[in-house]
């Protein structure tokens, strides 16, 4: 199949995903505006625990702004993809509300917990019942263009609760506009415009294929949970994710058993920083070492400087991938009927 014919990749994709992935890096600019015309709460004191709630690509957005905070944030940052926020959330405490559609259950339950826990809400979102309430409640809200699939959003979605964090002086400047400005180069190589491309090359290993994705650290190991949620979601492909060091206490195991295993072909992908320790580095080449045969795994760099640089340009990197891989497999990457069937579904349970 020729990946390098536009029409070719867009055969199947009638609602413009990958449309939507190249616009990801003017979305991005988007919000950054659009959050920079909205007031930050003003926190009397600092707070104990912030939290993001959201499922999803909206809980993607979180685990970004998590790394953040475990890099150089001033409280614990925590992501709840639940239908409750922790016990020891309370008053002092901020909870981000992130849901694209505003619709979404299992947020909508975690901000009535966070409202009844005392917590300072703030809303991302745009619209549904989360803008409603929000509203109504008095709570600020970052109010994002809809009409997009909720995973294609990730920008609207981030952008707000960093300019939020970093407003509330909880997070140094994490240097967005920089971010955004290295996005913008990143078409050039993994659009489908750009044929030396290794974004196509890449979801041409793991078609018919089972992909492995370890993040070589934690930070990396939350893109890597994004890949596998839009690779499972455009794609419809399994994928299976860890993450550097932990994996080496148990996973590691599991490969002993794996080569007699009927599960087909798999495909390993390291996505790293480039930085790691001599320590971390060791770990991935002896892993991969007793792995053998196999799996073998392609290592994928993060581009720039800043943390954030990194983590865009990575997470944006498994955006193009399984845009590629859904063509590879022949279906449509908007569809999400297995979604749409369990929520039918709920919608019968009182
Ligand atoms: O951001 P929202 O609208 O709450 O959606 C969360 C998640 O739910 C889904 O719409 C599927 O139910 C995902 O595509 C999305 O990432």
């Amino acid at each position: 199949m020729n990946l390098n014919d536009r029409a070719v990749v867009t055969e199947l994709d009638p609602k413009g995903i990958l449309a939507l992935t190249e616009g990801f890096p003017a979305q991005c600019r988007e919000a950054f505006e659009i959050a920079s015309r909205v007031d930050a709460p003003k926190l009397e004191n600092r707070p104990g625990v912030v939290a993001l709630a959201g499922m999803g690509g909206s809980g993607a957005g979180g685990d970004f702004v998590r790394a953040i905070f475990e890099a150089h944030g001033g409280a614990p940052f925590i992501v709840v993809r639940d239908y409750a926020v922790p016990s020891y959330i309370g008053v002092g405490d901020v909870v981000f509300c992130a849901s694209y559609s505003g619709n979404t259950e299992e947020t909508l339950s975690a901000y009535a917990s966070a409202k009844k826990s005392g917590a300072r809400i703030v809303a991302v979102t745009s619209g549904g019942k989360l803008k409603e309430q929000a509203e109504a409640d008095g709570y600020t809200v970052y109010l994002v263009p809809g009409g997009q699939p909720p995973r294609t959003a990730l920008g609207y979605m981030m952008v707000p609760v960093l300019v939020a964090c970093h407003r509330m002086k909880l997070i140094p400047d994490p240097e967005i506009e920089k971010a955004i400005a290295l996005l913008e180069t990143c078409g050039e190589d993994w659009g489908p415009e750009a044929k030396d491309n290794d974004a196509k090359a890449l979801a041409g290993k793991m078609h018919g294929a089972l992909p492995i994705i370890y993040g070589l650290g934690s930070w990396q190991g939350y893109i890597a949970n994004r890949w596998r949620c839009q690779i499972n979601e455009n794609a419809k492909h399994l994928a299976f994710v860890n993450t550097y060091p932990e994996l080496n206490h148990n996973e590691i195991m599991g490969w002993v058993g794996a080569t007699g295993q009927s599960v087909g072909r798999y495909v390993g992908v390291v996505l790293e920083d480039g930085s790691e320790s001599v320590r971390m580095k060791a770990r991935a080449r002896v892993t991969e070492g007793l792995i053998g045969e196999t799996c073998s795994f392609t290592h994928v760099p993060a581009l720039g400087e800043t943390l954030l640089e990194k983590m865009l340009t990575l997470a944006h990197y498994g955006d193009y991938v399984s845009v590629y891989l859904a063509r590879l497999n022949g279906v449509d990457p908007e569809d999400i009927g297995s979604i749409n069937r369990l929520k039918d579904e709920l919608a019968k349970v009182s």
